[in-house]
């Protein structure tokens, strides 16, 4: 299924997507996956997992502002998920800013999940490799990370997706650049993680591969389109959500190399 058919499936199905995400991401995070067309729903409590999970058509899970409880609804859902071959997505904010964050993202990486966003330092440290990560932001290229994104996916079996300001998704096999978006997208908090809930949908909409492609490719053509009447970063994020629920299936291929 080619990317823009993942976005038409998209539309169609208007898909329910389990998002535990971080406090920063909660509310833009919702916004970007209604706008594009699907249903998102945060839910967190470890009580709910078991009955919430497997009623999605697909998980997301963001470590942002990881704390035990949380760490343990995470665990419960991407277990489930993997039972009930629900496609989920694993964004590791920061892993490498503590032993606790990296331990956690090391044991969620091993329930093997369906794709793995991140931006090129966490992409770079959740390999084993040394970056220069600041925190949520990156601090190395995505040119400096395709060779640990390639090592990943063939070790965890998973699709790794790249962001920057040329996006890079493999699955070990294939592999793809994506571009436009305007730098004012990295000066708006939780985009990232708003790209990996979004992902989400489209993983219940398609396969691993385009529906990470598509993902991508859908932020792109709304940045660009955005970044065309926004005057900063608060008028932007209005603009793109606009163009995110603007942007038709057969805009997608214009933003992949
Ligand atoms: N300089 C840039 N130019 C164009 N798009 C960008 C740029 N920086 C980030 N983006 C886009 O912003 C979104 C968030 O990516 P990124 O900032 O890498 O994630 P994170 O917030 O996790 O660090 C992605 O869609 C990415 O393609
Ligand atoms: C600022 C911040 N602090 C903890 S999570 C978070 C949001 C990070 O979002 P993104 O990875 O999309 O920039
Ligand atoms: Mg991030």
């Amino acid at each position: 299924m080619a990317p823009q058919d993942v976005l038409t499936a998209l539309r169609d199905k208007n898909p329910l997507v389990h998002c535990i995400t971080n406090y920063v991401a909660m509310n833009i995070a919702a916004n970007v996956v209604l706008a594009a067309g699907a249903s998102p729903a945060m839910v967190h409590a470890p009580e709910e997992i078991a009955d919430f999970t497997p009623i999605c058509g697909a998980l997301t899970i963001n470590i942002g502002t990881l704390s035990t409880p949380w760490q343990a609804s995470m665990m419960n859902a991407a277990t489930l998920a993997s039972a009930h071959k629900i496609p989920w997505v694993l964004d590791p904010v920061a892993h490498f800013i503590s032993d606790y964050r990296k331990r956690a993202a090391q044991d969620l990486l091993a329930l093997r999940p369906t794709i793995v966003r991140g931006n090129a330092s966490e992409i770079l440290a959740l390999a084993g490799e040394a970056g220069a990560g600041k925190g949520a932001d990156a601090g190395d290229s995505v040119d400096a990370a395709q060779g640990a994104a390639k090592a990943l996916a063939a070790a965890s079996g998973a699709v790794i997706a790249i962001t920057g300001p040329v996006d890079f998704v493999t699955d070990g096999a294939q592999e793809a650049h994506v571009s436009g978006g305007a730098p004012l997208m990295s000066q708006i908090t939780a985009l990232g993680c708003s790209q990996t809930a979004l992902m989400g949908a489209y993983a219940a909409s398609g396969s691993a591969f385009d529906a990470a492609l598509g993902a991508l490719a859908h932020f792109k053509v709304a940045g660009t389109a955005a970044s065309k009447l926004a005057h900063g970063p608060g008028s932007f994020q209005m603009h793109f959500l606009d163009a995110l629920a603007a942007t038709q299936p057969d805009d997608l291929a214009k933003a992949i190399l």
